[in-house]
């Protein structure tokens, strides 16, 4: 069972509320270690996260290879045809000056072959074969392209499907991965309903799917997505029921069914963000008690996301160990105002050399977003034009 370790570097300290934007990303980014290491195949691990770095096992091409079809020969030409070497079946014997042997890419090139010559490029006449000779020519060297020990990829990179085939050509046939962390999501609200059209005064649900998206996006797994009536006993018993995070939406505000801190309180849990000062995305609260990480997100849809973007997503990155990828700043233009005592987080469409503000974000609509391919911080001391970072919008 995968367990999120606390680093020890941090302390838990009591939260502050309203915390700066940037402080609330670093805190969750830092507050868990990495889970257990687990070996898979190379077939399951496609977008898991390197637990320790890869290494060749193998020295590739394990010996001198033929890069062409053609003939492998020795000595000056014409060259006298006197056998034949295909890949998998190494010749026996050396070739003889003023010999040559027909021979196939990938085939080990027989001692004492000066060079190989293709087809194309040769003439072959009653077993007599002349080409210009050209020392060395389509051979690839014994170890060319990877050593024992040659460093792969490192730790914390995801597995892409070009390294899985570079892993499998390296000799591996298994890689140590994190563990998923597990995450449970907590949707509270009387008035969510989970399939169908919404009768007046109810709404459909927009955060279980959206969240379960962006769960496995991260390389995380969903233990369950859970539909709870409002009221405060039905979210504690849901909050004991094992993971490593679980996310609550529509129960972090001050309503009267907003029961996450009291319940929270009730449990003894500590809190290391209550409230950051972004807009929209306010009341955000992250959480912990026993082994398991809780994150409370606005129930405003566009919120929800920047919730997530701020809490969810640094720790669940911090699980699986993964390296951060360098920030990417652009200039921003279109309509959006700083605020003077937080952040704005606005979806843009980026361009080359630039992102475009997607007009008409709203925390209640994900309409602006699902048009955006990233979220740019907006600083309070940004200007027209002026660059900002983007975070990635899958
Ligand atoms: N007195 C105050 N009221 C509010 C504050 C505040 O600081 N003081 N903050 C406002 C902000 S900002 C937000 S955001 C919301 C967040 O409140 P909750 O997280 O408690 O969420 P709810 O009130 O339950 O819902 C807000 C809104 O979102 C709809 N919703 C909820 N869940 C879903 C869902 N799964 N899918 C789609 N839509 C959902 C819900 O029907 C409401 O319309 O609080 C403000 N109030
Ligand atoms: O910030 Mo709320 O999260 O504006 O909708």
């Amino acid at each position: 069972m995968p367990i999120a370790l606390t680093s020890a570097s941090v302390p838990i300290a009591p939260a502050r509320h309203d915390l700066p934007w940037r402080r609330a990303r670093e805190l969750a980014a830092a507050a868990a270690g990495p889970l257990a290491a687990e070996q898979v195949t190379l077939g399951a691990a496609i977008g898991r996260v390197l637990a320790v770095e890869l290494r060749s096992a193998v020295t590739l091409p394990g010996g001198d290879t033929a890069a062409m079809d053609g003939y492998a020969v020795a000595g000056p030409p014409p060259w006298q045809v006197t056998g034949q070497v295909l890949p998998g079946q190494p010749a026996t014997s050396p070739l003889l000056p003023g010999t040559a042997w027909e021979i196939a890419t990938g085939a080990l090139v027989p001692p004492g072959t000066e060079s190989v010559v293709m087809y194309e490029s040769c003439e072959r006449i009653a077993g007599l074969v002349t080409a210009p000779l050209r020392p060395k020519r389509h051979i690839r060297t014994a170890g060319e392209d990877l050593r024992p020990g040659d460093l792969l990829a490192e730790r914390g990179r995801q597995v892409t499907a070009a390294l899985i085939g570079l892993a499998a050509h390296a000799g591996l046939d298994t890689i140590a991965v994190r563990a998923r962390p597990r995450v449970r999501v907590l949707i509270t609200g009387d008035e969510v309903v989970g399939h169908g059209l919404p009768a007046l005064g109810q709404v459909r649900d927009a955060l279980g799917p959206l969240l379960t998206a962006l769960v496995e996006d991260a390389g995380a797994t969903v233990a369950g997505v859970h539909h709870l009536a409002d009221g405060a006993e039905q979210l504690r018993r849901a909050l004991l029921a094992e993971a490593d995070l679980v996310l609550v939406t529509g129960s972090s505000s001050k309503g009267a069914s907003d029961h996450l801190h009291a319940v929270l309180d009730g449990l003894g849990a500590q809190l290391l963000v209550d409230g950051v000062a972004c807009k929209p995305g306010h009341p955000q609260i992250l959480a912990r008690f026993g082994p398991r990480w809780v994150a409370g997100l606005p129930g405003n849809p566009y919120a929800a996301l920047i919730g997530w973007l701020t809490v969810a997503q640094p720790l669940l990155a911090a699980m699986l160990g993964r390296a951060p990828s360098p920030a990417r700043v652009l200039p921003v233009t279109g309509n959006v105002q700083a605020l003077d005592e937080a952040v704005r987080l606005v979806p843009v469409r980026c361009h080359g050399d630039g992102a475009t503000v997607v007009a008409g974000a709203r925390p209640a609509s994900l309409l602006a977003a699902a048009g955006a391919d990233a979220i740019a911080v907006i600083e309070p001391q940004w200007k027209p034009g002026g660059p900002a970072e983007l975070l990635p919008l899958g």
